[in-house]
């Protein structure tokens, strides 16, 4: 029988753990996920990663899942490395913001993974316009608060702490009201234990594009490397453009270089993605994010914020732009009432100068 562990048992962190020393051979499971997703219909993929293909399925009590099945590669080990890393990590959390980890199944070539089911494409593809019809800014700030308050859990709220390390847009789900949800815990690290210990020596792994240069220099990991990935992806959230745009100008190629020269500049909107509304608010959240990125993109990252000090910083610009908007309707909707009574007062005028009443009068005074 496939072992769905429950959401209350995965954290029943020592069975967990006697799960994965022996291993769970369930060989019934592998039939009865095969039966959810048709046989790995090509019909049910909804996507391929790295390191195995994903597909959408339906449990026999009903719920859809999306079920994560490993190229597993006896020549290549790695894969199932990253495989089982995500099956640890995602055993351990739980958080709105983060994918939920239904179970797993481990039997002879087959290492599949259970997840619940997100039905709106990634961050990446919304940005791209391939899903979704274009996101307004006060959507995108409630998806990079989403995003802070996962990475924040992450980093503050677990025990030891965990860097997730492959912060990016195509790692980012989005539910049909358009919550953000990380994803993909494949590179996923348990962070320091001992507080005297700053970081932790390990080899490289992320996406180029979102990767710390003092970890790339150092091969120190710390949760700040999480911190420079976000930075990359708010200004990919604030530009829609991709971390690297090879086939721009040379000045243009790294977006975070470009996008933060113009903030410099004092041009940020020229940054703004041109299918965002322009307003003052929407202006004026742009400036604040690109700020805020600047801060996680610092060289060190002893100059970075901690996730958690980002995401209070996101809810003030948010706060902002919610006053700025409900000002400007407030003005617009009292610039509306003026010009009522501006229209009402002209049409008595012109009543008592031509001596009309009624609508006869209305339809003269509008023509
Ligand atoms: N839980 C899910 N619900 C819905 N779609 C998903 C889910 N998980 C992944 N996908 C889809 O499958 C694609 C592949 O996901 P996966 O995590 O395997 O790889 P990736 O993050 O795109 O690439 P890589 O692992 O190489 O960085 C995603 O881009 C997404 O479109």
């Amino acid at each position: 029988m496939i072992k769905l562990i429950q959401i209350k048992d995965m954290f029943r962190v020592k069975k967990f753990h006697l799960d994965v020393r022996e291993g769970i051979h369930q060989d019934r499971g592998v039939p009865r996920i095969y039966k959810a997703t048709g046989k790995f219909s090509p019909a049910n993929k909804i996507g391929e990663g790295g390191f195995g293909t994903v597909y959408k399925a339906q449990l026999e009590n009903g719920l859809t899942v999306a079920v994560k099945r490993a190229k597993v590669d006896k020549y290549d080990p790695s894969l199932s490395a990253v495989f089982k890393n995500e099956i640890l990590t995602l055993s351990k959390i739980e958080h709105l913001n983060l994918v939920r980890f239904y179970g797993y199944v481990e039997h002879e070539a087959e290492l599949i993974i259970v997840i619940e089911y997100i039905s709106n494409g990634t961050l990446r593809e919304h940005l791209d316009g391939k899903c979704g019809n274009g996101l307004e800014i006060a959507e995108r700030l409630d998806i990079a608060i989403d995003i802070a308050h996962a990475i924040s859990y992450l980093h503050t709220y677990t025990d030891p702490p965990i860097i997730h390390r492959d912060i990016k847009a195509s790692n980012i789900l989005l539910t049909d009201k358009l919550r953000a949800k990380v994803a993909d815990f494949g590179f996923a690290r348990l962070g320091v234990e001992d507080p005297g210990t700053t970081h932790i020596s390990t080899q490289i792994k992320g996406t180029a594009g979102y990767l710390d240069p003092e970890y790339l220099r150092t091969y120190q990991l710390t949760e700040k490397s999480d911190v420079y990935s976000f930075g990359v992806l708010l200004v990919e959230i604030i530009t829609g453009r991709r971390p690297i745009e090879s086939k721009k100008r040379l000045d243009e190629r790294v977006t975070t270089r470009w996008a933060l020269k113009r903030l410099n500049d004092g041009e940020a909107v020229v940054a703004m993605d041109s299918r965002l509304g322009r307003s003052v608010g929407s202006i004026q959240a742009v400036e604040e994010v690109l700020k805020l990125a600047r801060q996680c993109l610092a060289p060190s990252r002893q100059s970075r914020p901690s996730m958690r000090k980002c995401a209070e910083v996101l809810w003030g610009i948010r706060k902002e732009v919610r006053e700025i908007s409900s000002l400007s309707n407030a003005a617009s909707s009292s610039s509306f009432h003026t010009a009522n009574l501006i229209e009402t007062h002209q049409t008595k005028s012109l009543q008592s100068l031509f001596g009309i009443e009624g609508s006869d009068s209305l339809m003269f005074v509008s023509l």
